[in-house]
């Protein structure tokens, strides 16, 4: 595959990178990132304008694009990709509504995977809390989800955490809330309240924990990343299923067959 990078100098750039330097079969072919560099085997760009320029006049050849960036970027990401008809995988976080619906939208004539968590236990987790939610939601346990990262992470909270609420939701019939955090004195906690913690330490790489608790008992789901390679792994192999794909927006559970 040849890969147009999206961060390629971030943590999570450099990761892919990595991993697609030891592949017979891929190579990253273009790259964007905001800090100037110069590599004299890839044309590096600082931002979409010239990334544009370079691509319309010499038409590398293209077959995805992987984006580990910042959301900031994520609406001239996906209309670069719709305008050079390029499957994108989307695994930045902390996307606003309008971009998500931008992405919905998109999907229509693009393949797209929007991800905040190519692992495989993350996604296996997620049917985990779909089977814990719906045994002991209406049994009254309480849910709250933590998430650990590193200290320079810039959203909060992360991808992941929403996208492990959602997997809750999906579950429950009634609208649950959202509680970011507690200070202060207040009114005891709803049964449809769903407290969301988000801890930020040195170089934490990624940790998720889900609590069902009752007075009796509590269940603690946790999946720990140890490195970023394992997400690297996951967007390529979601790069890979999208190469193959048709329009539409996919996730991680299509491309591991969950
Ligand atoms: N879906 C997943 O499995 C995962 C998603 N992430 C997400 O990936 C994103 C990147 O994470 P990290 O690599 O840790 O961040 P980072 O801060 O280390 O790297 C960000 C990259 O984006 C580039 N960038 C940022 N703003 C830019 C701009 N205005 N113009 C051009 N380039 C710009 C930087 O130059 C850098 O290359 C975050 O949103 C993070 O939450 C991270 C790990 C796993
Ligand atoms: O910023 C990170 O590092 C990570 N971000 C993702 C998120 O926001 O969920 C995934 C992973 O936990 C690492």
């Amino acid at each position: 595959m040849n890969i147009l990078l999206i961060g390629s100098n971030g943590a999570m750039g450099q990761a892919v990178l990595q991993l697609v330097n030891r592949s017979k079969t891929d190579q990253v072919v273009l790259a964007l990132q905001s800090e100037e560099e110069t590599n004299p085997n890839l044309p590096i760009f600082n931002d979409f304008e010239a990334l544009d320029a370079y691509v319309s006049k010499e038409h590398p050849v293209i077959d995805v694009v992987i984006d580990f960036s910042s959301a900031t970027l994520s609406e001239s990401v996906v209309n670069f990709s719709n305008k050079y008809h390029l499957p994108l995988v989307l695994a930045t976080t902390g996307q606003s509504a309008d971009v998500e619906q931008l992405i919905f939208d998109t999907a229509k004539t693009i393949p797209i995977i929007n991800t905040h968590n190519t692992s495989i236990g993350v996604n296996v987790m997620q049917k985990a809390l779909q089977l814990l939610t719906e045994y002991l939601y209406p049994l009254d346990y309480d849910i709250e989800i933590i998430e650990k990262h590193h200290r320079f992470k810039k959203d909060a909270p992360s991808g992941t955490a929403k996208m492990l609420f959602d997997s809750i939701q999906s579950q429950v019939n009634e609208p649950l809330h959202i509680q970011a955090g507690r200070e202060g004195f207040y009114a005891a906690r709803p049964h449809n309240e769903v407290g969301m913690h988000a801890i930020r330490s040195g170089n934490i790489v990624g940790e998720h924990t889900v609590i069902f608790a009752n007075n009796n008992e509590e269940i603690e789901i946790t999946h720990r990343a140890n490195n970023r390679s394992l997400f690297a792994q996951g967007a390529l192999k979601a790069a890979a299923y999208l190469t193959q794909a048709e329009p539409g927006l996919y996730d991680m559970s299509d491309v591991l067959d969950l």
